[in-house]
């Protein structure tokens, strides 16, 4: 393509944005998020200039770390959203958030209280924007505690199956008290100890595992004690976008056996397990192990979810109790978790988007562009 109309095609792409990358030229530092949004830009411009007739349908500001920016917006993702006319746009956090976009989506994973009032603020502001997800149905997920009351009041259970959670009790201070409350609760050993809040650091993610009573005083809380439920080594990890489900297996945590719970004593802190690393899709397991959860069993407890929860992007830990064909326990659930592992996650992601838009013009078609 000649100069002449290469600049054609720039001019007419930054026309359509309407203002909409003006972040080019206001970003008050020249760092990361600029150089960002001239990538994209220059990226759409070669896709407007190989695909001829483009349309940009939605504009997607995200806040995310560096570490999700890496994992989630994959050159893969970038080019079919683009070819779908989605841009994904780096919110810059040094800036208000009203001065940049518009934006028709915000998609975010930042913890902090103070970006959370930041987004309710813009929320109300912006009624017009979905922001994904609402910061107080996020901060739900965030305590052990609170994730998983929505699965316990769901109390799932039909021909395809059971839906519970481990017996678990929240320890908020004085470890010295943990062997009684245990004994008072009438919890059974082993126990997981896992931190109360996931805020996005690794210490968040130091999980032991209590062989015995006594040796609970030497954890430190706030803390939840979960009953350890035997289920064979795999886990599924149920990824959910909005409607869509996608199960994949991972290597767990093995059975603690009777002889093995008499002969040990001790709190044993285990590293991260069933991370993207540990994916058990491939082995060769024994099918009353690896066989997945009912279809129809996941669709009415995601579905459920979503409601309860009020989020849209998330997925389930979720285990077999083992010797069972149908008792299943949630152990963990995580907002906006590593979708670069659920597979075909490109074309899932970029249609919810669409989706989303879609169904918001729908009900209210005076926002129509
Ligand atoms: O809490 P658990 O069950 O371990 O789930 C984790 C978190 O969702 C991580 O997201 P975050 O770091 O935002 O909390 C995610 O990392 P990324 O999405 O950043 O890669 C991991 O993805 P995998 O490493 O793919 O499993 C996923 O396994
Ligand atoms: N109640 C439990 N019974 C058996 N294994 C468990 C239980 N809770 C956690 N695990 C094991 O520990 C791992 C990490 O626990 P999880 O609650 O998912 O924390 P995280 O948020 O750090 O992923 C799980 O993937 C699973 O292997
Ligand atoms: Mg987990
Ligand atoms: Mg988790």
């Amino acid at each position: 393509m000649r100069l002449k109309e290469e600049n054609a095609y720039k001019n007419e792409v930054e026309k359509e944005n309407g203002g909409r990358v003006r972040l080019k030229e206001e970003c008050r530092c020249k760092g990361e998020v600029e150089k960002e949004n001239e990538r994209v830009t220059s990226q759409r411009l070669y896709s407007t200039m190989v695909s001829g007739a483009y349309q940009q349908k939605l504009v997607v500001g995200y806040a995310l770390t560096s570490k999700k920016v890496k994992s989630f917006l994959q050159p893969k993702l970038e080019g079919l959203a683009r070819n779908k006319g989605i841009l994904f746009v780096a919110i810059d956090l040094h800036r208000p958030l009203s001065d940049q976009g518009p934006f028709d989506i915000v998609l975010h994973k930042l913890t902090g209280k103070e970006w959370r009032l930041i987004l309710e603020d813009y929320g109300q502001r912006h009624p017009e924007v979905t922001v994904l997800d609402p910061p107080d149905a996020i901060q739900h997920v965030y305590n052990r505690q609170s994730m998983l009351q929505d699965v316990a009041d769901l109390n799932l259970s039909d021909c395809y199956g059971k839906v519970g959670v481990p017996r678990q009790l929240v320890i908020k201070n004085d470890p010295l008290s943990i062997p009684d409350a245990v004994t008072r609760a009438g919890l059974t050993l082993p126990l997981v100890a896992k931190p109360l809040v996931v805020d996005g650091s690794a210490k968040s993610h130091e999980l032991s595992l209590a062989y015995d009573q006594l040796s609970l005083s030497m954890l430190e809380p706030p803390l939840v004690l979960q009953e350890f439920v035997n289920h064979g080594g795999v886990l599924f990890k149920v990824f959910i976008v909005g409607e869509t489900i996608k199960v994949v297996r991972r290597f767990s945590l093995p059975d603690v056996s009777k002889r093995e719970l008499l002969n040990n004593a001790g709190v044993f802190q285990f590293p991260r397990v069933s991370t993207a690393a540990a994916s058990a899709d491939d082995a060769d397991l024994d099918p009353g192990i690896a066989e997945l959860p009912p279809r129809p069993l996941l669709e009415k407890l995601a579905r459920e979810l979503r409601r309860r929860l009020g989020l849209h992007l998330f997925n389930i830990d979720m285990i077999r109790e083992h010797g069972t064909r149908d008792r299943f326990y949630v152990i963990d659930i995580n907002y906006f978790p590593g979708y670069g592992k659920m597979p075909g996650y490109e074309h899932i992601f970029t249609d919810f988007l669409l989706g989303l838009v879609q169904s918001k013009q729908k009900r209210c078609p005076a926002n129509n562009s």
